[in-house]
């Protein structure tokens, strides 16, 4: 099971982050509102930074995305708004990198619109709905995925804490194209700081499950 580490914006946890967990991703927030905004300078160190990022945007041009992949070295793409097919097909194929779009859960899915969206992301994550647009520490009804109709692999997201690791493991069982799980405000200090044993600890246990 992969792990996404969301929400990171100190250059010094994120060290932490490299040197003791290893996660298969980092996010970096580029979104002004949210409280664990990055800013649009990159900060100092963070191209040293040898993890796979993931730059996590709502609604942002592809020029000022493409802008952010080059300053910061981003190698992913999470589109956290309300993107249209066309906008994640130009920003798959100007970038090349690899794309997440995320879907915000309410209470069911309609699958059939996320179709088109098929060929032109490798992942899509789901999370739970907030006006916020993300990193809201609430669960929605993981129910509603099992009946998840694609091959391509998914992301859980949304409230996810270190105590879920049963519960993740079962739903694995029901969805084999559960790929990994993105964690971020339930693993916090404080917004944009990680609990580094915790997310260490919470790695650790994910391990388990294949
Ligand atoms: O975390 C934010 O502040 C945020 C704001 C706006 C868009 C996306 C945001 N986070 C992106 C993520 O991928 C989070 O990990 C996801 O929303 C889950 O967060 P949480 O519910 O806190 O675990």
């Amino acid at each position: 099971m992969k792990l996404k580490v969301c929400g990171m914006s100190n250059i010094g946890n994120i060290r932490e982050l490299e040197d003791q967990v290893q996660p298969d991703w980092m996010g970096l927030i580029f979104y002004p509102p949210s409280p664990r905004y990055v800013g649009d300078q990159p900060f100092p160190g963070i191209t040293d930074i040898s993890l796979r990022k993931v730059g996590v945007f709502v609604n942002e041009s592809r020029e000022s995305i493409q802008q952010k992949v080059n300053d910061f070295g981003l190698s992913g793409i999470q589109l956290h708004g309300d993107e249209n097919v066309a906008e994640v097909k130009a920003i798959k194929e100007s970038s090349g990198l690899e794309i997440f779009k995320v879907f915000k859960v309410i209470d069911r899915m309609k699958w059939t619109e996320l179709e088109a969206y098929l060929p032109w992301v490798d992942y899509f994550l789901f999370d739970t709905y907030t006006q916020n647009q993300g990193g809201s520490g609430q669960t929605f009804d993981w129910e509603i995925l099992k009946d998840y109709p694609f091959e391509k692999p998914i992301i859980l997201s949304g409230g996810i804490d270190a105590d879920q690791v049963n519960e993740i493991l079962e739903l694995k069982k029901l969805i084999p194209q559960l790929a990994g799980v993105d964690i971020n405000s339930r693993f916090e200090v404080e917004p944009g700081i990680k609990n580094i044993s915790k997310v260490k600890k919470f790695k650790a246990q994910l391990k388990k499950i294949e």
